[in-house]
């Protein structure tokens, strides 16, 4: 295992290309870990997994990791298209080689699995098709929803999840493989309408139709799933500009850097990142006040 680490590519690290965030995670999302994506419904986590997809089946001569990816898309976001114009517009030199595309394509299999007793099926066979197909990524978007609705809320549906965890957690050590997991935050009243929601217009309505809600946000995963992640990336907006906040890491003070969503993807438009004290660290921004997120399920006073 020490050789294994000690060969590993871009030394052990699949690069975002975001470069602040880069440096202050040593190279990129770390080979072997859970890397957990949380922020609320809009953000850009999606953006972000397609961007990683991309850049993990890009040929090595690119810079990227020149493996396949499996991408286990539980909401059905997944968008080709999308991928392709954030590949197109951030990597012109080679989309426009004939034929990369399609082998760039050929490489990341989308898993949508329709319940959370399929995603356990493909869980057991993934160990084994990770190593013989030259996985290069693994990606869970998002691991929240596979979960939502079917088993009702809390402790219940959060021990529920322990198998699968574990499962993932231990996938990632013994592939020593990049592993990205999104995670929705959602509003304690349970109402569908109070998400934080980013997309102009019905965030506007949302807000203004529940105007006196108490609608503080909870991570949905639990506090296992909490201690399991490596490095959390937490995505949030303020004063109308989005930041991802280096939240977790083992290696990084917490750093917040302000980001925006073009045509070629997930941009920063500041590589210093600003340094994060106290409950900052975990909250999350909208409309003038903020929430902390809570790994447990109750909200921090
Ligand atoms: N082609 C594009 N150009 C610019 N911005 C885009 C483009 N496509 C998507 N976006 C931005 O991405 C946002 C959606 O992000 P995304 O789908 O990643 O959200 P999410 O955090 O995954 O949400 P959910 O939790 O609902 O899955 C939109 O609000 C929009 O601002």
């Amino acid at each position: 295992m020490e050789q294994r680490v000690q060969k590993e590519h871009m030394g052990g690290h699949l690069p975002t290309r975001l470069k602040g965030l880069d440096n202050a995670l040593c190279g990129g999302i770390p080979f072997g870990v859970l890397t957990e994506l949380v922020g609320p419904a809009g953000i850009g986590k999606t953006q972000l997994c397609l961007k990683l997809a991309l850049l993990a089946s890009l040929p090595t001569a690119y810079g990227g990791l020149g493996g396949r990816v499996i991408y286990i898309d539980v909401e059905s976001k997944f968008s080709s298209k999308r991928m392709i114009e954030m590949g197109s517009k951030s990597f012109p030199d080679v989309f426009h080689t004939k034929g990369m595309a399609q082998e760039m394509a050929g490489r990341i299999l989308v898993l949508q699995p329709a319940s959370l007793s399929e995603f356990t099926k493909s869980l057991q066979q993934l160990k084994i098709s990770l190593l013989q197909n030259q996985v290069k990524l693994l990606i869970i978007d998002s691991m929240a929803a596979l979960i939502s609705g079917e088993y009702g809320q809390g402790p219940a549906r959060q021990h529920l999840l322990g198998w699968h965890i574990s499962s993932i957690k231990s996938l990632a050590e013994f592939s020593r493989i990049p592993v990205v997991v999104t995670n929705q935050v959602r509003s304690q009243t349970r109402d569908e309408a109070c998400q934080y929601s980013f997309q102009g217009q019905s965030r506007e309505k949302a807000v203004e139709d529940h105007t006196g809600y108490d609608s503080h946000l909870v991570a949905a995963l639990g506090i296992h799933w909490a201690h399991a992640v490596t490095i959390r990336l937490v995505l949030d907006s303020k004063s109308g500009k989005r930041f991802i906040k280096l939240a977790k890491s083992p290696i990084s003070p917490p750093l917040a850097f302000p980001f925006n969503i073009t045509s070629s993807g997930i941009s920063l438009l500041n590589d210093d990142g600003i340094e994060l004290t106290g409950p900052e660290i975990n909250s999350i921004h909208c409309q003038g006040h903020s929430d902390i997120i809570n790994f447990d399920g109750e909200r921090f006073q």
